[in-house]
């Protein structure tokens, strides 16, 4: 049985998307994103479940932060969750002043909670079964949460399906230290992250050596270096697999404008959407390709 790290504490969405990719197998809810890869880092668990981008507010920056720093992880596998919470609150409890969870999912709440507890005072905790904790210890009176939260801890179900934006969505990410990719399936997506150089175009470089090959991105990010004020890593994720000619000719591309590139993994989506492949920019266009200037250069062709 593999043993899963996830953002927890038991409870959070992060546990669902865990439970969804990899069923049966055990596992260990920990504090935050920066601990659930460092077990992995340093061998507490095989793998980690994470959540890497949310449909209404976007990125989730810690997560950026974790998978550049330290020893290299790559995702294997994604799930996209429907994000609708419910509010939890103590049995019996009085007047709600303060209302607590993950500031994504505050973000995801505010006008319902203007609208329904408009007197309460919002607070970050570390996630949203985080949250339903403190109100167990009487440190917030409501906890903004996923659903499941309601079955882990003895809180009364105050509203359900809340949700400003009705069809939120997040991604999350199974990461796991380098080994045996995924087989591509066609419906794939590949990640890095680039440190460029810090000069005038660069970035335009990466993005024109992905499309000058057919590649669509999927998601774009940049997150300050934290060394020098004004230096970012651009997080690229773009369709295809790095198993394909295409995407391998891509990254080696990609590489030649790098200080550094880390591969984050090429895994199936969880959306199934097919890569999108431009006239002559197909594997087996590139493949023919790389007959025919071999062929050149053996001297076969004029
Ligand atoms: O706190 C949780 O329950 C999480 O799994 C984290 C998280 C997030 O980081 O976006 C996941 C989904 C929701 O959008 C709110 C919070």
């Amino acid at each position: 049985m593999s043993r899963i790290a996830y953002f927890g504490p038991r409870g959070t969405f992060t546990e669902q998307a865990a439970r969804a990719l990899a069923p049966g197998e055990e596992l260990i809810p920990v504090e935050t994103v920066r601990q659930a890869l460092t077990t992995v880092r340093e061998g507490g668990a095989d793998a980690a479940c994470v959540p890497i981008e949310n449909s209404v507010e976007g990125v989730v920056p810690a997560t950026l932060d974790a998978l550049s720093e330290s020893t290299a992880l790559v995702a294997v596998a994604e799930a996209i969750l429907p994000i609708h919470f419910s509010v939890l609150t103590r049995h019996g409890g009085g007047e709600i002043r303060t209302v607590a969870s993950h500031p994504h999912a505050l973000a995801q709440v505010r006008e319902w909670l203007e609208a329904n507890l408009p007197g309460a005072h919002p607070v970050a905790s570390s996630s949203t079964s985080a949250a339903a904790v403190g109100v167990l210890d009487g440190e917030f009176d409501a906890a903004v949460c996923a659903p499941v939260a309601a079955e882990h801890y003895d809180l009364e179900v105050l509203a359900t399906e809340v949700a400003d934006v009705g069809d939120a969505a997040t991604r999350f990410l199974l990461v796991r230290p380098p080994g045996e990719l995924p087989e591509p399936t066609g419906a794939d997506r590949t990640s890095v992250v680039a440190a460029a150089v810090n000069r005038t175009g660069t970035l335009a470089e990466l993005l024109t050596a992905l499309a000058d090959r057919g590649i669509n991105l999927t998601r774009l990010d940049a997150r300050p270096t934290r060394s020098n004020f004004g230096e970012y890593r651009f997080f690229i994720d773009f369709e295809g697999h790095v198993a394909e000619p295409r995407i391998l000719d891509a990254l080696t591309a990609l590489r030649r404008h790098c200080r550094n590139l880390r591969f984050l993994g090429s895994h199936p989506r969880a959306d199934g959407i097919r890569s999108t492949v431009e006239a002559g920019a197909g594997n087996d266009d590139f493949v023919e390709a790389a007959v025919w200037a071999d062929a050149v250069r053996k001297g076969e062709l004029a």
